[in-house]
């Protein structure tokens, strides 16, 4: 029986890393697969891992119907065992619904990649709907840090290295960015991400024990 996974994490925890692995270990073994994406950093129809990995992949669109496009390909004869659908997060509701049938209805698996929350700490649309229906929900077990040394459990947005809580849900950025470029991302824990301190506001270049545990001002 095919299943719907969701593996989730922060940003930068090696999300697309996996989906690249996953897709690679099943083409070797002779399976045929299909990659979807949206808004990747690298750009339109592209699914790129921070490994330096980028392969094309189809770009998932707001009126693109995946269980459709799953019949569509295999009604002209093609063969499909799986999709790789990375950025997940970035899907509507009633994509995830489509991904859900495409698994029921055609028997073909599922893997699904995104972040949960947005820089508000709030789910998005995908990952929300992705939580609800799949069969799986996997952590993945390589983790972000936060520059204390924590945990990263949550994804800030950095204008010049300084939170912001303000702004459009979705806008395309790295985690190497916050000091330099106008908008970033960086992996907080809790505690920092709602005391908006991130390593730029602490003066932290790398994690040190010496900022281990939290002080007052921080
Ligand atoms: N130079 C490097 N050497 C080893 N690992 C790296 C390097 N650069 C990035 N990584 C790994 O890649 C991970 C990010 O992978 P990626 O698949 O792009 O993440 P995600 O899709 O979750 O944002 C990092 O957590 C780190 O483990
Ligand atoms: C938190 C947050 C992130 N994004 C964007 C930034 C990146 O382009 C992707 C996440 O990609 P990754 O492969 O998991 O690093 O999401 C956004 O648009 N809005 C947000 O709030």
């Amino acid at each position: 029986m095919a299943d719907l996974v969701f593996f989730t994490g922060t940003m930068d925890c090696g999300k697309s890393t996996l989906a690249l692995q996953l897709d690679h270990n099943a083409r070797q073994r002779g399976l045929a697969g299909r990659l979807f994406t949206c808004h990747d950093r690298a750009g339109a129809a592209t699914l790129s891992s921070r490994l330096g990995l980028t392969v094309p992949a189809v770009e998932v669109r707001p009126h693109l119907d995946l269980q459709r496009y799953v019949v569509a390909e295999m009604t002209s004869g093609a063969r499909i065992d799986y999709l790789i659908c990375d950025e997940a997060q970035f899907y509507s509701g009633a994509q995830i619904e489509q991904l859900g049938r495409v698994v029921d209805e055609l028997s073909v698996e599922v893997y699904a990649f995104g972040i949960l929350t947005d820089f508000r700490t709030r789910l998005f649309e995908g990952s929300q709907r992705l939580v609800e229906l799949a069969d799986r929900v996997e952590s993945l077990q390589v983790q972000a840090l936060c520059w204390c040394g924590r945990r990263g459990t949550h994804n800030a947005r950095t204008v010049g290295g300084v939170m912001v809580t303000e702004g459009e849900q979705v806008v395309v950025g790295d985690t190497d960015d916050g000091a330099t470029l106008e908008i970033g991302y960086e992996v907080l824990c809790r505690r920092h991400h709602r005391r908006r301190v991130t390593a730029h506001a602490a003066g932290a270049g790398s994690p040190s024990p010496d900022v281990l545990p939290f002080g007052a001002s921080a």
